[in-house]
């Protein structure tokens, strides 16, 4: 059974040993002379409980859309869960099978892409990638958290916009994404939601992508949400994550991360997703096994963190019941210690971790997944460092992060910039200061 949060003690495994960090010129700015273990220490007052909670019903707007109700009409005017152990609760419900059915939705569009059966990849005004997958999941989980807990209670920052959607020469490209949604949402009944009683039109679908408009904040409540995190791998048919977090006057309260290619076995990871795809054809999946991706959730003071399979086409989705329990792994010797680090070297500078890495002991390859995989990784314990020095001038944004951290929080874990802080939640994603990333795991 899972340990109750307010048992644990944290111990710092000295995994990583006394160093100085200074980063390469053109990567962010290193943190001055400190010793991992001595930020790591400082660490130790994450894993609070949260005071007692407000309880308030709020009316559903009628001036809201009229979308059909996806959860009865009780359901919908819960605005903030019971207090007590069921905190959060409906929330993390609500946004699993929204996670659920985007992971699904994915699936398909990648499947669509490596058969080069569905619409191309598109650049955003960054040159970035984006495809169909991007804006339809956005519109889906915009949708479904809207009719859960109607509009006026729900606000919601995500990474994409409906510009490129709406200009003329489009409407191919929307009307893929109409399709790709209203597909998903025909599915909602067997994750247990209600979906729309007449398909979604095209004004809905832009509606329900620009209503996540949130620009966050130390106040309030948000959701955060990157519909395709990784959007790089998932172009490549490899490793991505669909990342959904609620965060509440800045701190993250609930966290979930989709990870559809997510493979039974850790050291396939790293390999070709070529690869990968060989020997699910050869291994037919079943009901039991994982290589078929999986959903890691957790909520905030509770001291756990859960892993379900990816919900099966046509079956009701079994849920908690499913779920299995996942915790940091207990590994404390550097040299057994695997860092998880992002495939692409202009968001990571790879030849300073690998000094980092020697420096402090660390002697196996690196991981290197695309997304937020890396945080799913570390928290089943399939590695034990994440580390991410991104290019000075980059910012990283909140919905990259937010889930991914609680989940490791929650399973054991610490997550710190390399000043030592915690991620700050509280500024708009594009105000963050610190560009860089580390992640250490602590045993208990
Ligand atoms: N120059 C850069 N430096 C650091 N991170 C970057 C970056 N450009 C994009 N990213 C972020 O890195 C994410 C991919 O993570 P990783 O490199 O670990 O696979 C991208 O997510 P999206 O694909 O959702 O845009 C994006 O948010």
């Amino acid at each position: 059974m899972p340990l109750n949060s307010t048992s644990l003690v944290f111990r710092a495994p000295n995994l990583l040993g006394q160093t100085r960090i200074t980063s390469p010129k053109k990567f962010g700015a290193a943190p001055s002379l400190q010793t991992w273990s001595s930020w790591s220490m400082k660490k130790s007052h994450q894993k609070r409980c949260f005071g007692f909670p407000v309880v308030s019903q709020l009316k559903f707007n009628q001036n809201c859309p009229s979308f059909a109700s996806s959860v009865m009409e009780d359901e919908r005017n819960l605005v903030l869960t019971s207090p007590g152990p069921d905190r959060y609760s409906k929330e993390l419900d609500v946004a699993v099978r929204a996670v659920q059915m985007a992971c699904s939705l994915c699936q398909k569009v990648q499947e669509s892409l490596i058969l080069k059966t569905s619409s191309p990849v598109h650049s955003k005004h960054d040159n970035s990638p984006v495809t169909v997958a991007d804006w339809s999941v956005q519109a889906t989980v915009s949708w479904i958290l809207t009719e859960s807990f109607g509009c006026r209670n729900v606000s919601i920052l995500a990474e994409e916009d409906v510009q490129s959607l709406s200009e003329p020469g489009s409407s191919a490209l929307l009307a893929d994404v109409v399709k790709t949604v209203n597909d998903c949402l025909a599915e909602a009944p067997h994750l247990g939601l209600k979906g729309p009683e007449m398909p979604l039109g095209s004004s809905d679908v832009l509606e329900a992508i620009s209503r996540c408009n949130s620009t966050g904040g130390p106040t309030g409540r948000f959701w955060a949400l990157d519909p395709v995190d990784g959007t790089l791998g998932f172009v490549r048919g490899d490793q991505y994550a669909v990342a959904l977090a609620l965060i509440e006057d800045g701190e993250v309260v609930l966290g979930v991360l989709g990870c559809p290619n997510y493979p039974m076995k850790k050291e396939w990871l790293s390999y070709h997703h070529r690869y990968h795809r060989i020997i699910s054809k050869l291994t037919p999946t079943t009901s039991e096994s994982w290589d078929k991706g999986c959903v890691i959730y957790a909520r905030r003071g509770r001291g756990e963190a859960w892993m379900q399979p990816l919900h099966q086409k046509n079956k009701p989705l079994s849920w908690p019941n499913t779920a299995i329990p996942v915790r940091v792994s207990s590994i404390d010797n550097p040299a057994l210690a695997t860092f998880c680090e992002p495939v692409e070297k202009s968001n990571s500078s790879h030849s300073f971790t690998a000094g980092l890495a020697h420096s402090v002991g660390l002697r196996k390859e690196p991981l290197r997944v695309y997304s937020m995989v890396k945080y799913a990784a570390i928290a089943r314990g399939d590695a034990e460092i994440f580390m991410k020095f991104a290019r000075t001038g980059y910012k990283e944004k909140i919905w990259d992060h937010a889930a991914g951290v609680i989940i490791i929080e929650e399973a054991g874990g610490v997550v710190t910039d390399a000043g030592g802080s915690r991620l700050d939640f509280s500024k708009v994603s594009e105000n963050w200061k610190d560009p860089i990333i580390l992640l250490q795991h602590y045993s208990i």
